[in-house]
């Protein structure tokens, strides 16, 4: 049987640490570090994820500024609120919350983000940065992230002579932690839709990472023995009493059998995402305050 990687407790780990070093930061220079979370209309997952996100940084000592606006919101008027934002320097972090409603353009109001202030990571000038390796100055979206650091504990940091397919190619997942597994030196291939094999490629990985967005599509026997498995899926079915539950992109049971280790859902993955938006507002704080933060 794999080990279980518990990432609410790594992620609880992470919280725990930004907390102490948001204390430092406020004593040592009188900064505190700032988010705001904008969130357009009434998606009840959406809510969730913005309540906890506000209750995480009120615990690591952070100013939390909820903007919770009407579904009618225009785009214009979104894009407003960022601009304020983009010029308030007790706000080091913003962060839309997606899925936006249909008649706003997500693209359009990520790229009005202050870079510097995208703690989401999914600006371009953070995209590109990612994608060549400037980490230092650069914000990593928070799932990818997360995920890394999973692996890293799982694994080390150094993946040196280890393969990964990530299957997914998102903006948001795939692509982001395809490079992270690359600066880490994995070979890596990413597998989409239109992959030829898709089971046998996932059989030859060392690190399988499942974001897809399909419930449990990823069977137990596409795992390699030993693998670690990273899944990325927080899919909602309907369980055998009509009551939703949730699940990832693997057949959890199946692939627990054959890893070395893997990531439940939930408890995996989706804690991380949050604590590493943590570690991503104190790491603005901090440079807004002249000092070089390492990656985490
Ligand atoms: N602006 C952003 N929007 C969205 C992001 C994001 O990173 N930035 N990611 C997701 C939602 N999300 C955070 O916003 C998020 C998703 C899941 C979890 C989580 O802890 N999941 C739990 C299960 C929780 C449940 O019962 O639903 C788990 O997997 O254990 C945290 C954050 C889309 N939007």
């Amino acid at each position: 049987m794999a080990t279980v990687i518990d990432g609410k407790a790594v992620a609880a780990d992470v919280l725990a640490t930004i907390k102490a070093a948001s204390q430092r930061l406020t004593a040592e220079t009188g900064v505190v570090p700032g988010i705001a979370v904008v969130i357009v209309g009434h998606d009840p997952a959406s809510q969730v994820y913005v309540a906890s996100k506000g209750k995480k940084a009120k615990e690591c000592g952070f100013n939390s500024i909820e903007h919770a606006l009407p579904s009618e919101t225009t785009e214009k008027e979104l894009v407003a609120l960022v601009e304020k934002l983009n010029a308030d320097p007790a706000v080091h972090g913003i962060l839309v919350q997606l899925p936006l409603p249909d008649h706003i353009d997500s693209g359009s109001i990520i790229q009005t983000i202050a870079p510097e202030k995208d703690v989401d990571g999914f600006h371009f000038i953070n995209v590109g940065k990612l994608g060549t390796g400037e980490l230092d100055t650069a914000f990593v979206p928070c799932t990818p992230a997360g995920s890394m650091l999973l692996i890293e504990r799982a694994l080390g940091r150094d993946l040196s002579g280890l393969t990964a397919v990530v299957v997914g190619r998102s903006n948001i997942v795939g692509k982001p932690i395809a490079n992270l597994l690359l600066n880490a030196n994995a070979t890596v291939t990413i597998a989409h839709s239109r992959t030829k094999d898709l089971p046998a490629l996932c059989r030859s990985a060392d690190i399988l990472v499942a974001a897809v967005g399909r419930p449990e599509m990823i069977k137990g026997d596409w795992v390699k023995p030993g693998a670690t498995v990273i899944d990325v899926g927080i899919n909602r079915i309907a369980g055998g009493d009509g009551r939703a539950r949730l699940v990832g992109d693997v057949a959890y049971a199946e692939a627990e059998a054959r890893a070395g280790a893997i990531t439940p859902v939930p408890g995996g993955v989706g804690p991380m995402t949050i604590a590493l938006l943590m570690a991503n507002t104190l790491t603005s704080a901090r440079r807004a305050a002249g000092q070089t933060p390492p990656p985490l």
